[in-house]
């Protein structure tokens, strides 16, 4: 049976919604490509599929849209090829680049997509695509896998909580003074390798601009100051890559001697840090000289592949440390920008290479490139059953979406589904939560406005803020990421033209000086042929003031009754203009997915 008979068969008149409908889904990967095939399945009329990425060997094993002969191909182009031969008719459009790309996915982008399914990776790009869905009222499916952990979460803008709702866990982080002079664990040692010496010394940015660790955060006077002449010296070298000459073997050797023989005697003689622990040696470094010296004829065609037996020989490591460091430095002077990335041979070798010989250095053990991969790269593996459950019930999930008429009526059905950790039970199940009256995404009054800022001034808009929203006398202008533009304190920007400090896609937070009205966030969009300053019909509701009551955890009824009234309030402040009302959400979990929804609330009196 073809796919649009199959749905009409299921869903009665109802199926004509779901080929109605127009759907962005964002990420094309493991659970992505699953997704893709559901929303075939449905006979969504028209999805739209965004991904940055191109295909990698280790992909091919869960993202089963993608073949061998795929690799380097984009993953979005790749995925909508490869359903070509599906009995379906709905209209596939494929976008290759990031969903960030203000230039290329505008607001007015997102605009034309009646629900958008989240398939993504990473923090960043969920909390933007969530901000979007509510400047836009869009519901948005979200889904996350973690290893054998999974989520979907259905957000309605302003109905439900958002993605932003719910507090994220932040990766695991260690101590300064444990990175910097006390490793006690292979972790420790990659981390530093990592997020200190690699991006120092071929890490984007000017060397000075690496902030020096305060002095608080080492356990003496002495060890800071061993770090802050680590850093300078660091520095130094740094400028010696820049200037240094493709045959220039001696800039590996200056390196390692720098980082593993004169910072590490300048640790040795902090006594108080090896009272309790065993002093850090070079002697395991065997005649390292010597190794250094060899490698020569290894780095001139820099190539070097150890096979797997040789991974734990000394001479070996240094060998590949000083192959990585050449063939890094080479890149560098060719203009490349230079981050970490687990899949980059030469960046994943380097700080391989380097963690182990500080392991070495430390008694730590030392771990194969397959070990410092997974720990570098934060890799959790990543489970194919897990990816094509949650896209399962993502798509089911979404179901609610097409079959009911309003937004409350789809939150209403919708639930939250998540992985179980209780032995008897797979999937587990809640209501979607009211949002958080305290999230700084949702709870704050948005609007949208077109601007020329070529042709405006800051005190023009600064002007029209204060009599469109009666502000009483001043206000203050700063973006969401918390750069001032304006308060009564600081005026020397008010002549200058908003292209100076404003592009497409800025946001602004726009806050009461006198403390009367609550805060509220404006999109810009940049269009020159807009004359004057339309701004939004916003309510703006009177200051928040805003208490922590230390409770963790969901709301009990009460509090979801009477949230459920400040949300009603919120939606009739928000009335005034066409697009700022109510509309549906679905929420997703990010990749550090806990057994259920744990927001830490705060009541607003
Ligand atoms: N800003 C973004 N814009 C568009 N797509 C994105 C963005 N960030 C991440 N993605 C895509 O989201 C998808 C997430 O899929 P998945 O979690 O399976 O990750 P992966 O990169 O394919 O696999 P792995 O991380 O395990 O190597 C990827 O295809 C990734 O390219
Ligand atoms: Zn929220």
């Amino acid at each position: 049976m073809a796919v649009d008979s199959y749905i009409k068969h299921m869903f009665g008149p109802g199926a004509d919604n779901f080929v109605q409908s127009k759907v962005l889904l964002v990420g094309a990967g493991g659970i992505g490509c699953e997704l893709l095939k559901n929303l075939i399945m449905m006979n969504i009329g028209e999805i739209h599929v965004l991904d940055l990425d191109t295909i990698d060997l280790s992909n091919l094993n869960r993202q089963f849209l993608f073949r061998h002969k795929d690799i380097k191909e984009s993953k979005s182009k790749t995925a909508i090829k490869a359903v070509e031969f599906f009995n379906y008719t709905s209209k596939l459009v494929s976008y290759h680049g990031s969903v960030l790309d203000k230039t290329m996915f505008p607001l007015s982008f997102f605009q034309q997509f009646s629900v958008i399914y989240n398939a993504l990776d990473n923090l960043e790009a969920r909390f933007y695509v969530n901000r979007i869905c509510l400047y836009l009222s869009i519901p948005l499916y979200e889904s996350g896998t973690t290893g054998l952990k999974g989520q979907v979460q259905p957000i309605y803008p302003y109905i439900s909580e958002c993605f932003h709702c719910v507090p994220k866990e932040t990766p695991k982080t260690f101590p300064v003074c444990t990175i910097r002079s006390t490793p006690s664990k292979p972790v420790h040692c990659i981390t530093w390798a990592k997020d200190f010496l690699f991006s120092q010394l071929f890490g984007e940015g000017s060397p000075e601009d690496v902030p020096t660790p305060d002095a608080s955060e080492f356990t003496s006077k002495g060890e800071a100051e061993a770090s802050a002449n680590e850093i300078n010296e660091l520095s130094d070298l740094r400028k010696l890559v820049d200037f240094s000459k493709a045959g220039d073997h001696d800039f590996a050797v200056e390196v390692f001697n720098k980082i593993f023989i004169t910072d590490i005697e300048r640790l040795l003689k902090i006594e108080d840090l090896w009272r309790s622990r065993e002093k850090p040696s070079v002697s395991k470094l065997g005649d390292y000289e010597q190794y250094l010296a060899s490698s020569e004829d290894a780095t001139k065609n820099r190539i070097y592949e150890p096979d797997a037996s040789e991974q734990s020989n000394v001479e070996s490591i240094i060998k590949t440390y000083v192959v990585s460091c050449l063939r890094l430095a080479d890149r560098l002077r060719s203009g490349e920008k230079l981050e970490f990335d687990k899949d980059d041979v030469d960046t994943l070798r380097f700080v391989m290479a380097t963690s182990n010989i500080r392991s070495l250095i430390f008694h730590i053990p030392i771990k194969s490139e397959f070990d410092v991969k997974q720990i570098a790269g934060n890799i959790i593996p990543a489970v194919a059953t897990m990816n094509a459950i949650m896209a399962g019930f993502s798509a089911l999930s979404s179901v609610n979406y097409y079959l009911e008429k309003t937004n409350e009526e789809r939150a209403a059905k919708s639930k939250m589904l998540f992985d179980s950790s209780a032995t008897d039970k797979v999937v587990n199940s809640s209501k979607l939560a009211k949002p958080n009256p305290s999230c700084s995404a949702c709870s704050i009054v948005k609007g949208t406005v077109e601007l020329n800022l070529k042709e405006l001034k800051l005190s023009d808009l600064r002007d029209s803020l204060i009599e469109k929203y009666k502000y009483d006398d001043e206000v203050e202008i700063m973006t969401l990421d918390a750069r001032l533009l304006y308060d009564f304190d600081l005026e020397e920007n008010l002549e200058k033209p908003l292209s100076d400090f404003l592009e497409d896609g800025t946001i602004l937070l726009i806050s009461d000086s006198d403390e009367r009205l609550d805060m509220i966030e404006l999109y810009i969009i940049d269009n020159f042929a807009s004359s004057g300053i339309d701004l939004p019909n916003l309510t703006i509701p009177p200051k928040r003031v805003i208490e922590d009551d230390g409770e963790e955890g969901n709301l009990d009824e009460d509090e979801l009754i009477e949230d459920g009234l400040l949300v009603e309030d919120r939606k009739d402040e928000k009335s005034n203009d066409g697009n700022q009302n109510v509309s549906s959400v679905i929420i997703l979990e990010d990749d550090n997915i806990g057994e259920e929804p744990a927001a830490k609330r705060q009541k607003i009196n």
